[in-house]
């Protein structure tokens, strides 16, 4: 990482209220070098080059521990995790937390698995698969505190998707970009429909950049019927309460 490069990260986490410790802001920069190499040789990650990595994959996942709701020693999953966000960053800055990325996509974890051994990141524990059988095996359904998810379906999506995996009271972190009244009201629906409700939609920019961003936590109050999630495919192409685009 060059120097800028340092002063942007420390810069953007401190203004999430976050100071890095030397060994973090090395780890990170670990990261960054371990994200670029292989994002040359495969399809990793639409982002290219050091300040938009930094601003917009590391202090934007960082975002995800506004309002405290990810304090403490909790098992939370990532829905979706692609190269890792946000679970590596989450994993580097609170070890407390006991992180399970998930994704479809094998080469794509592969690649978590093996970050997280090289940044030796022991509260990180890759998972392959489908959040639609996953979320009905019994291995994995209600036994988070927390799912956290960044930039993977429309908020009715991710209620089918997510809550079958929490237990009851725990909660649903989801980071979004600009959302419309027209999908938080279908999330809403949705969320009730598999036993959840809006907490909080809270609209935020991101720190440096100023993206538009929201962060929706959902609680899980009441156990997930059986139904949910439907199968493979079905959530994203026929949403709950929405209109699929
Ligand atoms: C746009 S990427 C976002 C990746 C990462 N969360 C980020 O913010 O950079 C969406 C990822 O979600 C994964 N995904 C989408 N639907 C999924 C599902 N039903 N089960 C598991 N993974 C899924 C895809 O494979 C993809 O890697």
């Amino acid at each position: 990482m060059t120097p800028e490069g340092r002063a942007l990260l420390l810069e953007g986490a401190a203004e999430l209220g976050l100071k890095l410790a030397p060994e973090q802001v090395e780890q990170f920069g670990h990261l960054l070098a371990l994200l670029t190499q292989a994002s040359a040789q495969m399809n990793l990650t639409a982002l290219r080059g050091e300040r938009d990595i930094l601003l917009k994959h590391f202090v934007d996942s960082l975002t995800c521990l506004r309002g405290g709701w990810l304090d403490g020693g909790q098992r939370v999953l990532d829905l979706g995790t692609g190269a890792g966000f946000p679970a590596l960053p989450l994993a580097i800055v609170q070890p407390r937390l006991q992180i399970v990325p998930l994704d479809a996509t094998r080469k794509k974890v592969e690649f978590v698995e093996r970050t997280a051994q090289a940044l030796g990141l022991e509260n990180v524990h890759p998972l392959t698969g489908r959040a639609e059988s996953l979320g009905r095996d019994p291995q994995q359904r209600e036994r988070y505190d927390r799912v956290v998810t960044r930039a993977v379906a429309a908020l009715p999506v991710l209620a089918e998707l997510a809550l079958p995996f929490l237990r009851v009271g725990g909660l649903l972190v989801a980071q979004k970009g600009p959302l419309t009244p027209e999908e938080l009201e279908a999330g809403t629906r949705a969320a009730a429909e598999v036993g959840g409700q809006v907490r909080v939609a809270e609209p935020f920019t991101l720190p440096l950049a100023g993206d538009a961003r929201t962060l929706v936590v959902i609680e899980k109050t009441a156990s997930t019927p059986e139904r949910y999630p439907r199968r493979e495919g079905v959530p994203n192409r026929k949403p709950l309460f929405w209109q699929a685009t």
